[in-house]
C-alpha cells in the first residue's frame, strides 16, 4: 500500500500544495549557484593559460580574479537562497503531512489505531517525519547542483575534445555503478535498522506506561533485560548498515582518481602529440575535478533518500490506510431518535464476537445492557457510537444508516464515556470544556456540580486551573470518571452512553450522579452498561448479552419474572450488596 509511480519524492511534492511554488524556485536558485560555481573554472584556466603565455596584463588578471570571487560569492548565496525556500515549503509540506495523518486516524476504525505497537503510530508522525526534513529541504538543490554541474562540464569537456568528453564520462558509469551497490540489498539493511527502532521505541513506551506493575510485580530486572535486547539489536542493525554504506561510500571517493586516471593518461599524450594545447588540458583537468565534487555530494544523498522513502512509505500506509466512509453531506431526513440495530454481525480481526444482534433503542428513552464480562457490551456501545464499522447488518438512527450520516453530523449528537475516562494533560477547566468549547466558565462549573465533582475540585492545588497530568494521572479513578462525566453532560448530546461509568466512583457520589444525569438526560437517549444491575434496574429496557447474542430483554421486573440469566445476576448482585452491608 502507499507507493505510486511518482514515487516518495513525487508524492511528497504532490502534498506541498500552494508551497510548491518555492520547490520551483529553489531548484532556479540552485541552477543559478551551480553557473556561478562551474564557470570560475573557466575563470581560472584562462589566468593559467594567460600566465603560461607570458602574460603581464595585471588588470586584466585582477579583474579575472574579481569575477571568481563575485562568482564564488553568488554560489554561496544562491544556494543559501535555495534551500531556505526548499525549508519553508519542506516545513509546509511535513506540517500538510502531520495534519493528513492525524485527520486519518480519526476516521480509521478504532481497532485499526490501538492495534499498532505501543508508540509506533507516535514516533512515524512526530519522530519519522521529522527526519526527512533535511534530506527533502536539500533534495533539490543537491540534484540540481549534483546532475546539473556534471552536465554542463562535459559538454566543455567535449567541445575542447570529444576523446577528453569521453574520458572525463567515466565517471558516470562509475558512479552509477556504485549507486547500484548501495542500494543492493538496501531496504532489507535499513529496514531492519526500522524494525528495530521500532522494538525499542515499544519497549520503552511499555516499560513507561507500565512502570507501576513492574515495580509492584518486582518486574524491573525482566523488562530491563527486554529492552536491553532491544537496544542491543537496535544498535547492531545501525552498525551492519553503517558498514555496508561506508563500503559503498569509500568506493565513491574511489571515482574521483578513477576519472583522473582515464583523463591524465588520454589528455597528457593529447597534449604532447599538439592535438590539444596544454592550456586546454590544464583546464579539462580543473573542470574534471568539479565533475566529481557534485556527483559526490548526490551520492551521498542517495542513502537519505532511501530512508526517505521507507520513511514516506510508512507516513502513506497510514494516510492511504482504508476509512471508515461517511458521506460529507447529511442528504436523507433523520426522523425521530430511534436506534435500530438490526442482524449485527462483528469481529475484532478474524474473531466474531457479535453474532447477529437486533435491538430498537427508543428515541428519549433509557436502554441498559448487562451481562458476563466480555460477552460484548462495550462492543455494541462502540458500534452505537460510531467507532468501528459493522462486518454486515445495519445499525439506524431516525431511519437512516449511520453510515449516511456525516461523521460531524453523527458526533455532535453522541456523548460516550467510555471504561477508560482519558482525561488530556490540561487543566480541569479545559478537560469540561472539550464537551462544548463553547462554554462559559460558569456552565464548566454548573456541569461539574451537577456531576458531583465541583467540590474535589476546589480542593485541587490550583482549583479548576489544576493541570490533571498525562491521562489524568494526578486525579482518582472515580475523580476522573466524574470530570468524564461532566464533559459527557456539558455537551447537551441527543444521545449519551455510559460504559461503566460510575464503576470507581463511591455510593454516595454514584447516587448524585445518578440524580442530575437523569434530569440532564430528560428527553435524550440514555445508554449504560453497569455492572452494578440496581443502577440500571430503572431502564426502560435491558438488554442482557451473552456471548455475543441478546440473551433477554425487557423490564426489570419483566426479567426477574423470567427466572433467566437476569434473575441469577439479579441476586449474586443482592447477595454481594447484602454482604457490603453485613461487613
Ligand atoms: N480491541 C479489541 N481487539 C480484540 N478483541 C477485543 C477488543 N476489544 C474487546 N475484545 C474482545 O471482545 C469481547 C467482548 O468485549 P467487550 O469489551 O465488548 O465485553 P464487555 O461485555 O463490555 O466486557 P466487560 O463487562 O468486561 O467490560 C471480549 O472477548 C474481548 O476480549
Amino acid at each position: 500500500m502507499g507507493k505510486d509511480k511518482n514515487g516518495s519524492f513525487g508524492w511528497l511534492l504532490g502534498q506541498s500544495g500552494e508551497r510548491k511554488g518555492k520547490f520551483v524556485l529553489s531548484v532556479i536558485l540552485a541552477a543559478v549557484s551551480t553557473l556561478c560555481g562551474i564557470v570560475p573554472y573557466y575563470f581560472i584556466a584562462r589566468i593559467v593559460k594567460a600566465l603560461l603565455a607570458g602574460s603581464t596584463d595585471k588588470g586584466a588578471y585582477i579583474t579575472d580574479c574579481v569575477i571568481i570571487l563575485v562568482l564564488w560569492l553568488g554560489r554561496s548565496l544562491f544556494h543559501a537562497l535555495s534551500t531556505a525556500n526548499s525549508h519553508l515549503a519542506t516545513f509546509h509540506t511535513l506540517a500538510v503531512i502531520r495534519k493528513k495523518a492525524l485527520d486519518k486516524l480519526a476516521k480509521m476504525p478504532l481497532g485499526d489505531v490501538i492495534s499498532q505497537p505501543s508508540g509506533a503510530l507516535k514516533s512515524t508522525i512526530v519522530e519519522r517525519i521529522d527526519s526527512i526534513e533535511t534530506t527533502l529541504a536539500h533534495i533539490l538543490p543537491e540534484f540540481t547542483t549534483g546532475i546539473g554541474a556534471p552536465i554542463i562540464i562535459l559538454i566543455y569537456a567535449f567541445t575542447i575534445s570529444w576523446k577528453l568528453g569521453l574520458a572525463a564520462l567515466i565517471t558516470v558509469p562509475l558512479g552509477l555503478v556504485c549507486y547500484a551497490l548501495m542500494m543492493f540489498g538496501y531496504e532489507e539493511n535499513y529496514g531492519r535498522t526500522v524494525r528495530a527502532t521500532k522494538a525499542l521505541n515499544a519497549v520503552t513506551t511499555e516499560y513507561i506506561n507500565g512502570i507501576e506493575v513492574i515495580k509492584v510485580f518486582g518486574k524491573a530486572q525482566s523488562s530491563y533485560e527486554k529492552f536491553a535486547a532491544a537496544a542491543k539489536e537496535s544498535a547492531a542493525s545501525f552498525v551492519d548498515w553503517m558498514r555496508k554504506c561506508n563500503v559503498y561510500m569509500t568506493f565513491a571517493m574511489c571515482i574521483m582518481p578513477a576519472t583522473m586516471l582515464s583523463v591524465l593518461p588520454i589528455g597528457g599524450i593529447m597534449a604532447m602529440r599538439g592535438t590539444i594545447s596544454n592550456t586546454d588540458f590544464i583546464t579539462v583537468i580543473i573542470l574534471t575535478v568539479g565533475l566529481i565534487e557534485p556527483l559526490i555530494g548526490v551520492m551521498s544523498y542517495s542513502d537519505d533518500i532511501a530512508q526517505m522513502d521507507t520513511i514516506v512509505t510508512e507516513v502513506r500506509n497510514i494516510i492511504d490506510a482504508p476509512e471508515m466512509v461517511r458521506p460529507e453531506k447529511l442528504t436523507k431526513t433523520i426522523k425521530g431518535g430511534d436506534i435500530v440495530l438490526d442482524n449485527v454481525h462483528f469481529s475484532y480481526s478474524d474473531k466474531e464476537i457479535l453474532h447477529g444482534i437486533s435491538m430498537t433503542i427508543h428515541g428519549g428513552g433509557f436502554a441498559a445492557f448487562v451481562g458476563p464480562s466480555g460477552s460484548g457490551k462495550s462492543t455494541v456501545a462502540r458500534l452505537i457510537a460510531s467507532l468501528w464499522d459493522v462486518d454486515s447488518g445495519s445499525i439506524s438512527l431516525g431511519g437512516v444508516d449511520i453510515k449516511d450520516i456525516p461523521f460531524d453530523e453523527y458526533n455532535k449528537r453522541i456523548a460516550y464515556v467510555s471504561q477508560d475516562n482519558f482525561l488530556f494533560d490540561l487543566t480541569v477547566r479545559e478537560n469540561i470544556r472539550l464537551g462544548d468549547r463553547t462554554a462559559t466558565d460558569k456552565e464548566v462549573e454548573e456541569a461539574a456540580k451537577k456531576c458531583g465533582c465541583h467540590d474535589f475540585i476546589m480542593g485541587l492545588e490550583n482549583g479548576y486551573d489544576t493541570v490533571v497530568g498525562t491521562s489524568g494521572g494526578h486525579l482518582s479513578g472515580g475523580e476522573r470518571q466524574r470530570i468524564s462525566i461532566a464533559r459527557a453532560m456539558l455537551k447537551n448530546a441527543d444521545i449519551v452512553i455510559l460504559d461503566e461509568a460510575t464503576a470507581y466512583t463511591d455510593p454516595e457520589n454514584e447516587a448524585v450522579i445518578q440524580r442530575s444525569v437523569a434530569k440532564l438526560v430528560e428527553g435524550k437517549t440514555l445508554i449504560v452498561i453497569a455492572h452494578r444491575l440496581s443502577t440500571v434496574k430503572n431502564a426502560d429496557r435491558l438488554y442482557v448479552i451473552n456471548d455475543g447474542n441478546i440473551a433477554e430483554q425487557g423490564t426489570h421486573d419483566e426479567l426477574l419474572s423470567k427466572g433467566g440469566l437476569y434473575s441469577s445476576m439479579w441476586a449474586a448482585h443482592i447477595s454481594a450488596k447484602d454482604g457490603e452491608e453485613d461487613v
